[in-house]
């Protein structure tokens, strides 16, 4: 099991990642640079447009209402300007409305480019990290690190999104509005902007303070909250288990702890943020108080107050009021900036952490183009390990670490191969092998006498056709089911696969037919059923090779009878590498090979494995006699 404390190969690549926000703008960025440019441009424009209303009013106060000061604008030549009173009156009317005008217009050009710009990154993101995580290794999904994968394409690419929308916008909103509010106050009076921007570095310091005190509560509640997610998936895959061995009290108690945990770690969070925005109103409270005793002083009276000189207006005393006020806003802004940039930066190492891992089991640069297959297969010294493919392929694994050892075997077109041996022997594990799902560690496998490491992925696995231990059906109809793999295939080439896997009988039986949904993972359909659903998926794909691991072990013995059937009919022509519990499901096979502890320990055919009177034989009579005792309790139970 999972969880986000510990230490998985996955973080070992995260940690590698340099400058994960800066790639992701490097590798993300170009394409919508328009959207990223436009964006920006406008939230200049909407927030300093949103200063002009309270410095108009400080010039029309003077000009108009006063009587006292010229009609004078910043960057706005004289000439411009009207000279009459009433003029300037509904001047300054008109530009207050333009300049709302112009903020909102802008406004909804910010949120609009901005929410292109980052929904698009997000979905290209997402998109990228489904397809670099359909071609990952399967030691990967081994380590059971579907959920830490779940958690970048769902938590990681919000978070990415949340500091693209808001923290990039917000933060160019605050540079914005800070440094034209200052500037507007300099030019208004900068001694007076002096008094009033002293509150600014308290400000900051405090917001520093803040966050340092702060960041390692996030960092506990982040991880309380991959703890709970990694908690509640475990808990509902697990649900069935849970309901049968009455564990549900067991369930809630673990989910209610990790639950627990994020609510505490929570509220440490939101204990300290408390204290910020109320320090923060606090401070800018102080700036204001202290602006309007300097500057309230300075009016009445007629003198600059201390060192102060010169004089103060009546409106840019009022535009000095109402501009103090907006300062908090933004910079109240720093904290969930400084969090999101945090948490984006942690979630853009996981995102570029997945992007590189590496893949081991690819295409080769240059593959052999595999034109016709006849099926002949051959095992030439295989030796593999599951640890050694975690580390480092290529790497020399202790022998007896091994799970296959050693193994050599050949398969002629159309011959059958049988696996049997116990559980835990290396059967599943050795016909992987043939598929690639993971790479020997020596020796080498061969399709036709070329390596398999030598074909395309796609060429490899179009050639040999799997029916896996566990069948997997997807939520979907019965028929997309049968066509999963070869999606083009039509009605008529579902059907006759579905008979010839003798499935179209219950198929035609089921409620809807072959546009009947199966529920996810098939439950609506019972054991049998699922495994012909495979079988014709199998039929359907029609492959020179097939590898079945086991697929009559969760039928009835009615159901074996007809798979093995529709099983002998689809093993006719082709190669056929079988693994089988029950011995009497492969006396046919031309070689029964004897797996134990991943070497081969007898092969011949069925007679020649009985007359060697080995481990085979002793099996062979194990299970004849299970039967009998079965068949002598049948008798028993009858009298
Ligand atoms: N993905 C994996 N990662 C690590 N070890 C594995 C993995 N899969 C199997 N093993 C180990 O490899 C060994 C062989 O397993 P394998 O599934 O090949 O046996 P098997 O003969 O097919 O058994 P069964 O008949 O029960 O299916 C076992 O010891 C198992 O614990």
């Amino acid at each position: 099991m999972s969880t986000h404390e510990e230490e998985t190969p996955f973080d070992a690549y995260r940690e590698d990642v340099e400058r994960p926000l800066s790639r992701l703008f490097r590798e993300y960025g170009p394409d919508r640079l328009g959207w990223f440019t436009a964006g920006m441009v406008a939230n200049f424009v909407a927030r300093m447009a949103s200063l002009v209303p309270p410095l108009l009013l400080g010039v029309a106060i003077d000009a108009i209402f006063a009587n006292d000061g010229s009609f004078e604008l910043p960057l706005v030549p004289d000439a411009w300007l009207p000279t009459a009173q009433m003029a300037q009156f509904w001047f300054t009317i008109g530009a207050v409305a333009v300049s709302f005008l112009v903020v909102a217009v802008f406004t909804w050009i910010y949120g609009v480019t901005a929410n292109l710009f980052a929904h698009g990154v997000m979905h290209a993101v997402r998109v990228d990290c489904f397809e670099k995580m359909q071609r990952l290794d399967m030691t990967f999904f081994d380590d059971k690190e579907t959920g830490e994968v779940m958690a970048v394409l769902n938590n990681d690419t919000q978070n990415l999104e949340m500091f693209l929308d808001n923290a990039l916008m917000n933060s160019a909103r605050l540079l914005v509005m800070v440094g034209g509010i200052a500037a507007v106050l300099f030019y208004l009076n900068w001694q007076l902007a002096i008094v009033t921007l002293v509150a600014v570095p308290a400000m900051v310091a405090f917001t520093i303070w803040f966050m340092r005190a702060v960041e390692p509560r996030y960092a506990r509640q982040r991880s309380a909250v991959g703890a709970l997610n990694t908690r509640l998936e475990n808990s509902i895959s697990g649900v069935t288990l849970t309901k049968t061995t009455d564990s549900e009290a067991h369930e809630i108690d673990r989910v209610r702890g990790a639950s627990r945990r994020l609510y505490e770690d929570t509220m440490a969070v939101l204990r300290l943020s408390y204290f910020y925005r109320p320090g923060m109103e606090l401070l800018a409270g102080l700036a204001f108080a202290g602006t309007f005793l300097v500057g309230g002083y300075w009016l009445a009276t007629g003198t600059a107050p201390g060192p102060l000189t010169g004089t103060l207006s009546v409106g840019d005393f009022v535009v000095f009021l109402f501009l103090t006020q907006r300062i908090v806003d933004p910079l109240a802004e720093v904290s969930n900036i400084v969090d999101q940039y945090e948490n984006a930066k942690a979630s853009s190492e996981r995102v570029f952490g997945l992007m590189d891992v590496p893949v081991h089991v690819a295409d080769p640069d240059d593959p052999v183009a595999l034109e016709s297959v006849e099926g002949r297969v051959a095992y030439e010294n295989v030796t593999f390990s599951y640890d050694a493919s975690e580390a480092h392929v290529g790497e020399e694994t202790a022998f007896d670490e091994a799970v296959i050892r050693d193994v050599s075997f050949a398969a002629e077109p159309g011959e059958t191969v049988a696996f049997v041996g116990p559980t835990g022997a290396g059967k599943s594990t050795l016909v992987k092998l043939l598929l690639r799902l993971y790479d020997v560690q020596s020796g080498s496998i061969r399709i036709d006498d070329h390596d398999v490491r030598e074909l395309s992925l796609a060429d490899l696995r179009s050639s040999v056709g799997y029916v896996s231990q566990e069948t997997v059906l997807f939520d979907g109809t019965v028929a997309d089911n049968i066509r999963y793999g070869r999606f083009d295939a039509d009605e008529e080439a579902v059907r006759e696969a579905a008979k010839a896997a003798q499935a179209h009988a219950f198929v035609t039986d089921l409620s809807e037919g072959y546009e009947t949904r199966v529920g996810e993972n098939g439950v609506k359909l019972s054991g049998g059923q699922r495994q012909r659903i495979a079988l014709a998926r199998a039929v359907l794909a029609d492959p020179e090779i097939l590898v079945l691991d086991e697929a009559t072990s969760a039928v009835d013995t009615w159901t074996e009878l007809q798979i093995q059937r529709s099983i002998d009919r689809l093993t006719a022509d082709r190669t056929t590498l079988a693994i089988a519990h029950r011995l009497s499901t492969v006396t046919d096979a031309d070689t029964i090979l004897v797996v134990e502890d991943g070497e081969i320990v007898e092969r011949g055919s069925h007679e020649e494995l009985l007359d060697a009177d080995g481990q085979y034989a002793t099996l062979w009579a194990a299970q004849a006699g299970d039967r009998e005792t079965a068949a002598e309790a049948l008798l028993e139970g009858d009298d």
